[in-house]
């Protein structure tokens, strides 16, 4: 909350009071004849050019210079004189067009000769804004352009903040910058805020603001609100709708527009174009893209908060050359703050973003809006596209359209007005990411999850858009989307599952049967599987099947996600929606620590937690839990289920058959009694290193027995083959076979007898390895083989381990 124009500190001395009132004189007739020039105003006159030509108070006046505005825009010089008489608006006009100040000085003016000012004045304007970036931003240029001489104290309420801070200070308001959801709540709720003086209401990007997101808030603020007062609509996409009318209670609104004057609805300095991309090619599109505009300011549109974050998280690891940043409804406050700041006040950079910095935004010299989302209808493309070419400056957008969005996509544009141009892209300069993006999902589990998040977002929004013609989400590859965002199979969707039960439902009976006993060959998405699964797929999709990143165990247990919000996040970004998981689910495990269920085989009792058995396996150190087949069989294998056992430990039990460490039976006189603990290790070690050096001496006695045997076979065989000549070339190859592996095994002395050992291969280097180790390893290695070859009697007690190591093995 801030109060741009207030002068607050009185001083009570004599001479004070007396020059206020001097002033307030001044002031008086100031008013006087402000109101007679405004009276006066010719609004049929097109000659106002310049802010100085209009009947405007001093403080304004100030205020516009030292912000360097002199010239109108179009719409300021019609719309700003109509609002000084104080009829309601209706205002349409382009994106960057310069919509605030044609709003933002009648507020000044209107409340400045009404006296509309001071703690004991009221409420006298709400400027409502549908996104709190947008708030902000409104809230900046009234500071700056109210700051040379007016005395209204102004406010933002945009929440953030705790209701109690704000509380106080907003009954002390005159002018107030709000989102709609925050000034409800103070309106519902704050006692002593009283709007019953209300002279100006402001809804900027009306459409907006009146559709349904807000509707059931916007109802209730006018509930409050006077009905006489001046209220002022501003869109660069601004319907008539008549029920809007008769929900604001507009008196004979003025339409003003300045559409009308060229052909086309975005600003002539936007160059617009579209290239047809099917879905899964759209990531490496974007990447190509942006390797090939790194000296560029880019702001790219999705469809999701969750695609925002997988976006920008996997092209971050890659290293792509530009400053990233990302921003969405989800991000708190401050960090949403905090990029728009850094993106503003960037020179190259490449914001990804949701439809949260769609509308409204003055980013200065975005160079490129990139809409790799198709928008859900054409304004939304229009207020995203007209984040670039601002105020006569130049720009670029592109459009992503997928083969089935390009045909209803471009006549609705037509339709509009808006032209865009078709572009291919340079397939020699297109690079193809997917790999890159498997192998990151498959090594960090939290990008896997967003993968999988990304892609239900991105479905669950194609699927509920209302624009059928455009949006069929028969028309899309999902399995190959899936795989695009480095994924192994699409994640199990319930609507389309409820879909294709519907579709079951009509079959044919002989249809069914076959269906059936295909869809145990069925992908995870349901889809039949089209390519042959390699042993490196299956490993792909038993990878991270154990693992849940933290902010998904918190949304198990909250039903929220990591940044409080709920699931239902695509689009909007600004209203509440349902819980993601009454609509969609992906088929999940849930860790075992955080499971109450214990009791052998019991189901979950909660009905949001995914289902399984739990099972206490005596033994185990957790409990396990069976929500597949793959794991059931494992749990029934009692080897591999060794691995869930903890260790063994030697036992000794006493006479009433209790089981016992060895030390615990041994009391401590008696261990003293045996020497000091010292002395006792070491003539523990003796006494092994003794059996050790006895086992070796008749381990070599053994090998040595074992090589002179294989000699002499080998001898008699020479013999009989030099005595009986030629008998069957089948044996005869086996047996020189066999007789190559027994003389390289002699020649390597003991190193191996293992006959079923393969040969050794070059070991991958390890991630701790540097090159220059890699290259000595071998040498090492062929270091210890010849050593180990030479080595015939062991002369040094370690030669002797050495070689007992060698037979072990
Ligand atoms: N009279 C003026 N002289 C110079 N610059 C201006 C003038 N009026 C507005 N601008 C500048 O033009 C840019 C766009 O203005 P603004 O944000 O009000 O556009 P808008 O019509 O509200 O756009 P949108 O429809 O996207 O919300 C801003 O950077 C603003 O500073």
């Amino acid at each position: 909350m801030v109060a741009p124009g207030i002068t607050g500190r009185t001083r009570p001395t004599k001479v004070k009071k007396q020059a206020g009132a001097q002033k307030r004189k001044r002031e008086d007739v100031n008013v006087e004849q402000l109101d007679e020039a405004v009276a006066e105003l010719d609004l049929k006159d097109g000659s106002y050019k310049d802010f100085t030509d209009l009947p405007l108070s001093g403080a304004t006046k100030a205020g516009l210079k030292s912000a360097h505005f002199s010239m109108m825009t179009d719409i300021q010089a019609k719309a700003i004189p109509i609002a000084l008489k104080g009829h309601d608006i209706l205002g349409a006009a382009k994106t960057g067009s310069g919509k605030t100040l044609a709003f933002l000085i009648p507020v000044l003016e209107n409340l400045y000769r009404l006296q509309h000012i001071g703690p004991d004045a009221g409420l006298g304007a709400l400027i409502i804004s549908p996104t709190r970036e947008l708030a902000i931003q409104i809230f900046d240029i009234l500071r700056k352009i109210g700051k040379h001489g007016h005395m209204f104290a102004a406010g933002l309420v945009i929440g953030g903040k705790s209701l109690e801070a704000e509380r106080e200070a907003l009954t002390r308001m005159n002018i107030l910058v709000a989102t709609p959801g925050r000034i409800l709540q103070h309106l519902s709720q704050t006692v002593a805020f009283n709007v019953d003086d209300l002279k100006m209401l402001v809804l900027d990007e009306a459409d907006r603001i009146l559709d349904m997101g807000f509707q059931r808030d916007v109802d209730a603020i006018l509930e409050y609100l006077p009905k006489e007062r001046q209220t002022m609509l501003f869109s660069a996409t601004q319907s008539r709708k008549v029920s809007d009318l008769a929900r604001l209670s507009l008196h004979e609104p003025e339409y003003v527009s300045v559409h009308a004057e060229d052909k086309s609805a975005t600003p002539k300095t936007l160059q617009q174009n579209y290239f047809v991309c099917p879905v899964e090619e759209k990531l490496d599109m974007l990447w190509s893209f942006i390797q090939a505009s790194k000296k560029r300011k880019i702001l790219c549109f999705f469809s999701s908060a969750k695609m925002v974050r997988f976006v920008y998280e996997s092209f971050r690891h890659m290293q792509p050359g530009i400053p990233l940043l990302h921003l969405h409804g989800r991000q708190k406050q401050g960090a949403r703050l905090d990029v728009t700041t850094k993106f503003a006040n960037a020179k190259f950079s490449c914001l990804f973003a949701t439809d949260v910095a769609a509308r409204g935004l003055d980013f200065p010299a975005v160079d490129f809006v990139i809409q790799v989302d198709c928008p859900e209808d054409v304004d939304t493309y229009i207020h995203r596209v007209g984040r670039t070419a601002r105020y006569n400056r130049e720009g670029r957008g592109v459009l992503f359209l997928a083969p089935s969005e390009e045909e209803g996509m471009l006549r609705r544009l037509e339709a509009k007005k808006v032209p865009v141009e078709i572009i291919n892209a340079r397939q020699k300069k297109k690079q193809s990411i997917k790999s890159q993006l498997v192998h990151m999902c498959f090594r960090d589990p939290e990008l896997k999850y967003l993968a999988q998040k990304a892609f239900i977002t991105y479905t669950k929004s194609l699927y509920v858009q209302k624009d059928k013609e455009v949006f069929n989400i028969k028309n899309y590859d999902l399995e190959a989307f899936a795989a695009s965002l480095g994924l192994p199979g699409a994640p199990k969707i319930r609507f389309l599952k409820d879909d294709d039960e519907k579709k079951r439902k009509h079959q044919s009976r002989q249809e069914l049967e076959v269906s059936a006993s295909d869809d145990e060959e069925e992908e995870p998405s349901g889809k039949k599987a089209k390519t042959v699964r390699t042993k490196y797929d299956r490993m792909f999709e038993r990878q991270n099947q154990d693992v849940l990143a933290d902010h998904y165990k918190k949304l198990v247990q909250d039903g929220e996600t990591e940044d409080g919000s709920d699931e239902n996040d695509f689009t909007g970004d600004t209203q509440a929606g349902n819980d993601e998981d009454d609509f969609l689910a992906v088929k999940r495990r849930i860790p075992a620590d955080e499971e109450g269920a214990t009791a052998e085989g019991a189901e979950h009792d909660d009905p949001t937690a995914p289902k399984g058995k739990v099972i206490n396996l005596a033994g185990a150190s957790q409990p396990l839990i069976v929500d597949s087949n793959r794991r059931e069989k494992l749990l029934k294998s009692k080897k591999k289920l060794l691995k869930f056992m903890d260790m063994g430990k030697k036992l000794v039990y006493d006479d009433e058959g209790n089981a016992h460490e060895i030390y615990e039976l041994e009391d401590e006189d008696g261990f003293r009694a045996k020497g000091l603990p010292e002395e006792q290790r070491q003539k523990f070690l003796n006494a092994e290193r003794d059996a050790v050096a006895q086992a070796d001496v008749l381990d070599k006695a053994a090998a040595k027995a074992k090589r002179k045997e294989k000699a002499r076979k080998r001898k008699e065989r020479e013999k009989g083959e030099m005595d009986g000549g030629d008998d069957e070339g089948g044996v005869e190859i086996a047996d020189a076979d066999e007789d190559a592996l027994a003389n390289f095994r002699a020649d390597a002395a003991y190193s191996d007898d293992d006959e079923d050992n393969e040969q050794p291969q070059k070991q991958s280097k390890k991630w701790f390895q540097s090159d220059s180790e890699e290259e000595a390893a071998p040498s090492k290695k062929r270091k210890k083989a010849k050593s180990a070859r030479h080595v015939e009697e062991p002369q040094t007690l370690e030669d002797m381990e050495a070689l007992a190591a060698d037979l072990l093995s």
